[in-house]
């Protein structure tokens, strides 16, 4: 992705070597903002307060966490206490605890010694598959955008309604379910983004809407309760967004909300894709609903509001009474019976066993 016109990842090795770059997103949209992560506990911060975000990204972050805390002290206790730390950080999205698992296979084997420059690169290694991995994503689902534009006919716009961030900014690079988007725009197809603001946190309306902004995508942010209106009302070619965990027989976990968008273009007659990258699959679930963690978060990000005052100051200001309990649900599960059909790496399967075991053969019988 470009930023102002210049190609950038979300996070980077620092130019001297010694620290992670990240974007912080909790200051976008109102100010861009990049912040050094220097140690263990900068790492797992930055992930739980959502500084990086988004379950490909959390995934590196944690990696490179590893890393800075390996450098510090390389010992087996050490490497088990930076699993411990990072992988509490957050519990929905399973690219965290797979990127951990990762770097735990490399590590233990090696010699103390040996494990600081073996986990660096691994990590480095981790990012540049991420950005592999979802351009491919983004060259098949670039198929399914066209598919879509000739049975429309072509006239008129590819109306696209997705939901919280699965873009450029919740992964290494190009995104999940925007990869698609943005090669199919770049092709010349007229796609228009129709942007759910997600609340509590707002990914949508702040970070999706900016993101498609500097890459010059049209787009139209709503309000989250529109998306059933809008596909009443033939408005909603199809649905696309991405996921923190998907379960081996195709339930997804996405942000809070994706299901009542899956059960309105069922309703509809609305393709409901998702996009998702191989290390989201969680292939030891079989039920989404009763097995995925669904990460409840502070009251105050749904009673509390964050923008920018027409002073130019960026304020945060309460919505609800005082006295109001407030419960924030960060996740929820879509049924693999919502899904038409799941956008990895290695091609497009139906949300079924069969369909993600026909892709990624080599786990037949694995349990995780
Ligand atoms: C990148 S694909 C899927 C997701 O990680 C995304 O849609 C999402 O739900 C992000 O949630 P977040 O709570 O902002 O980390």
């Amino acid at each position: 992705m470009k930023v102002q016109g210049r190609p950038m990842r979300t996070i980077w090795l620092e130019p001297d070597g010694q620290a992670v770059g990240i974007i912080d997103q909790t200051r976008l949209p109102h100010a861009f903002v990049t912040a050094r992560l220097g140690t263990l506990e900068e790492a797992a911060h930055a992930i739980r307060a959502m500084r990086v975000r988004g379950a490909p990204l959390i995934g590196a972050t944690a990696a490179y966490g590893v890393w800075l805390a390996l450098r510090e002290d390389a010992s087996d206790a050490a490497l088990a206490r930076a699993r411990e730390v990072l992988g509490a950080t957050r519990p929905t999205a399973v690219n965290l605890h797979w990127a951990l698992e990762q770097m735990r296979q490399l590590l233990e084997p090696l010699p103390v010694s040996e494990r600081p420059s073996a986990a660096k690169q691994r990590a480095a290694e981790l990012c540049d598959e991420d950005v592999a991995i979802n351009r491919a994503m983004g060259g098949h689902g670039l198929k399914l955008l066209e598919a879509a534009w000739e049975r429309k006919g072509r006239q008129g716009r590819l109306e696209v309604l997705t939901h919280c961030n699965a873009g450029w900014l919740a992964t290494v690079d190009w995104g999940t379910a925007l990869s698609p988007i943005y090669l199919a725009h770049d092709a010349g197809l007229p796609v228009h983004v129709w942007v759910d603001e997600t609340r509590p946190r707002n990914q949508g309306a702040g970070l999706t809407a900016w993101e498609l902004g500097q890459h010059g995508v049209p787009h139209t942010v709503i309000a989250d309760n529109v998306g059933g209106h809008l596909m009443q009302h033939g408005q909603v070619d199809l649905c696309l967004v991405g996921t923190d965990r998907t379960t081996a027989h195709g339930d997804v976990a996405n942000k809070i909300g994706t299901y009542l968008k899956a059960l309105a273009a069922k309703d509809n007659g609305v393709p409901f894709y998702v996009a998702l990258p191989s290390p989201t699959i969680d292939w030891s679930l079989r039920d989404g609903v009763r097995e995925i963690p669904i990460e409840q978060r502070d009251g105050t990000e749904l009673s509390d509001v964050t923008g920018r005052l027409a002073s130019g100051e960026v304020a945060t200001v309460r919505v609800t009474p005082e006295g109001s309990a407030s419960a924030n649900y960060a996740f929820d599960v879509t049924p693999a019976r919502l899904v038409t059909a799941l956008i990895t790496e290695r091609g497009v399967c139906p949300a079924t066993e069969e369909g993600l075991r026909s892709l990624f053969p080599e786990r037949a019988g694995r349990a995780s």
